[in-house]
């Protein structure tokens, strides 16, 4: 058997950094394959999980659970007959339902799968904001995880931790919820919660309930038309993606200013997601990441070209276009 774990989680909530730690740590003894589904047009992550030795094999410019579907199940047949994997990672967008791509799993024509753990990241500082503002993707991304784990648990107080578990337990009070911050989880850490959510999951599955036509969990009749018919939007209803390969080279205070301007700034749509490499003045490439309120750059190897990605609503791509090439 082929053991199948989905890590899901929205935009930048750690799911690729999670994963990394949990193929180090956890799963360091087994052959993994890495299916990523990005939203955008560019597979980022891909560039940096590579060096680890791990197969990545990535589908892009839409969602595995809605647009892409065919091409999901086509990946995983394949990766079965290339690699044999003991086990497969997927990470679905962040913008994905974890039903859709459970259901999507299920659906795989092959005696060969099993879901194991299905898991869901949440930055616990944005867990309020997201509920609010994307609870139908969201939510759903906590109601159907059998472990939960939150990331930047270092940046908040007791009072916001204390919130964002009161949130996830209104829709899932069954998941463990790891809420020690990543530099103290040691192996011995992970695998108890991991112990713990596969008695869990056969719990949880039992109570799965999900709606062949719309991947929900409907326990009604009545509710199951309503449900579908006003709350089942896909991704790319809400959500637009703007990409740009460049040759461009910037300075690490070039990109700064511009990261700056995009995490402060409403002026080119609600950014929710920002990452990418460009080429730099020095010897070597910047690479960044942004979720709102907060952006990274890092220094990285040389790629064949400048790639930038940025996920949100309404996106203004005239100007987001005008702001990484009119650059002062
Ligand atoms: N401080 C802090 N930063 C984190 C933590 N987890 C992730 N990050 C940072 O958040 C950014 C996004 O992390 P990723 O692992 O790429 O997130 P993702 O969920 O794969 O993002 P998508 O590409 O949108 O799917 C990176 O800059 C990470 O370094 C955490 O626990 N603490």
């Amino acid at each position: 058997m082929i053991k199948v774990d989905i890590i899901s989680g929205f935009l930048g909530a750690g799911k690729t950094t999670f994963i990394k730690k949990l193929i180090k740590e956890i799963y360091l003894d087994e052959q993994i394959v890495l299916i990523e589904n990005e939203f955008g047009e560019i597979g980022i992550d891909g560039t940096f999980m590579h060096d680890s030795g791990i197969e990545i094999t990535e589908i892009n410019s839409g969602c595995i659970c809605c647009s892409l579907v065919d091409d999901f199940e086509t990946s995983l047949v394949e990766v079965i007959e290339k690699y044999h994997p003991d086990r497969i990672i997927i990470e679905p967008s962040g913008v994905g339902k974890l039903s859709d791509v459970i259901k999507a799993v299920n659906e795989v024509n092959s005696d060969e799968l099993s879901l194991d753990n299905h898991m869901t990241v949440i930055d616990a500082k944005k867990c309020r904001l997201y509920t609010k503002n994307f609870g139908e993707f969201f939510n759903n991304q906590i109601k159907y995880a059998s472990l939960i784990i939150l990331s930047r648990t270092e940046d908040i107080t007791e009072f916001q931790l204390n919130e964002c578990i009161k949130i996830i337990k209104e829709h899932n009070n069954k998941a463990n919820i790891i809420t020690t911050t990543w530099n103290q989880l040691t192996q011995e850490t992970l695998v108890a919660a991991f112990d713990h959510s596969d008695n869990l999951r056969n719990q949880l599955f039992n109570e799965l309930d999900i709606c062949p036509e719309c991947g929900h969990n409907h326990n009604h009749e009545h509710h199951h038309n309503h449900k579908c018919k006003h709350e089942h939007h896909h991704a790319d209803e809400i959500f637009t993606s703007w990409s740009k390969q460049t040759p461009k080279k910037y300075t690490k205070i070039q990109l700064e200013t511009i990261l700056k301007k995009l995490s402060e700034n409403s002026n080119y749509g609600n950014i929710l997601r920002a990452k990418g490499y460009v080429d730099s003045f020095e010897n070597n490439w910047l690479y960044f990441d942004l979720v709102p309120g907060e952006y990274e750059i890092r220094i990285g190897k040389a790629n064949f070209t400048g790639q930038i990605c940025i996920i949100g609503e309404k996106l203004d791509e005239q100007k987001l276009n005008n702001l990484f090439d009119e650059v002062a």
